[in-house]
């Protein structure tokens, strides 16, 4: 990881433990729930709600293209972090009525379906509960679009998106969270054998550099090709992935018609504080 996304993570931790807590009690909230995968992103994620409140619940939902190594380190996880409340709901029947009733065969469709369902699954239990649903996106992810719209994305508080996937490896390093999840690669498992950096088509690391430069920098893309080692239309084709998917940070548009456009720049009356 390059020199300037270097922390101090004793602080990134301790600072994100307290906007979470007081996150939660301006919010009129009792806890959190989060889906926990195995990956790197909820395990992380799970370990930070764990020191902000009392009131955590985890939900696992596997499915029949999770590896049973998540399964393993889900449960290693819940292990580490006290064995908080936690369910486990295998999502295949859910998903199987879906695509029985749509006669979807698609995958990434399938699969952004089942990103879907879990977001069901973590709302319905949230309001039950009058937790908040915690997502787990890093800032790469973000960036990339590297999420399902309204899936995975939707959640109501991202404690780990200012931080890239590289950040978040060392910040999990730091917290000490078990080894083989922090080096197994990243992969959504939404498909058997599905690995984030190969469809992506660049290793975090790099495509980290490149966020980086770009658009915390502001640097050209042949100047980034050169600090980084990566050929020039790599960086523009991340660029790119950046721009296209732009629709997926933003609230949904809303054509003008009045004077006061329920939009992204509304701000509330100040006789009402
Ligand atoms: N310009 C625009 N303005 C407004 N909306 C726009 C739009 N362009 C597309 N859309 C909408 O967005 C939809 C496409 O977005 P979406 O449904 O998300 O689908 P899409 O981006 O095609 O797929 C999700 C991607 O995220 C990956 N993923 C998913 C879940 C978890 C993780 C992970 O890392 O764990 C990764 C997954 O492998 C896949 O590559 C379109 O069908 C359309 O409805
Ligand atoms: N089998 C699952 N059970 C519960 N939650 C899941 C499952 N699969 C995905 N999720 C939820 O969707 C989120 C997005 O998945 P994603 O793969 O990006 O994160 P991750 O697995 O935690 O880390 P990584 O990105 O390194 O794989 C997960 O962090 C988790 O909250
Ligand atoms: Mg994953």
């Amino acid at each position: 990881m390059i020199r300037e996304l270097e922390l101090d993570w004793g602080f990134v931790s301790k600072y994100l433990v307290k906007r979470i807590g007081d996150y939660i009690r301006a919010a009129g909230k009792d806890g959190a729930i989060v889906g926990l995968s195995g990956g790197i992103d909820s395990s992380l994620v799970l370990r930070l709600l764990r020191e902000a409140t009392d009131n955590v619940f985890v939900l696992l939902m596997p499915s029949e293209s999770t590896p049973k190594e998540d399964i393993e380190d889900s449960k290693e996880m819940l292990n580490v972090v006290g064995n908080p409340p936690h369910e486990e709901i295998n999502i295949d029947d859910v998903v199987s009525t879906i695509v029985s009733k749509t006669g979807i065969h698609d995958r990434l469709i399938i699969g952004n379906i089942k990103a879907r369902t879990r977001m069901t699954l973590l709302y319905a239990y949230a309001q039950k509960l009058n937790y908040l649903v915690v997502g787990t996106g890093d800032k790469s992810e973000i960036l990339l679009g590297y999420f399902t719209k309204y899936g995975d994305g939707g959640v109501d508080i991202l404690p780990i998106g200012d931080l890239y996937k590289s950040q978040v490896r060392r910040l999990s390093l730091y917290l000490n969270l078990p080894k083989r999840i922090i080096e197994k690669p990243s992969s959504p498992a939404l498909w058997k054998g599905q690995t984030a950096e190969e469809e992506l088509g660049i290793s975090y690391e790099k495509a980290d550099e490149i966020l980086y430069y770009c658009f915390e920098k502001f640097m050209e893309p042949e100047a980034v090709s050169k600090l980084t080692g990566v050929d020039e239309n790599t960086v523009k084709r991340i660029v790119k992935l950046v721009k296209m998917n732009e629709h997926k940070r933003r609230t949904p548009e809303i054509f003008k018609i009045s004077e006061r456009t329920v939009g992204s720049d509304w701000r509330y009356p100040r006789i009402w504080g």
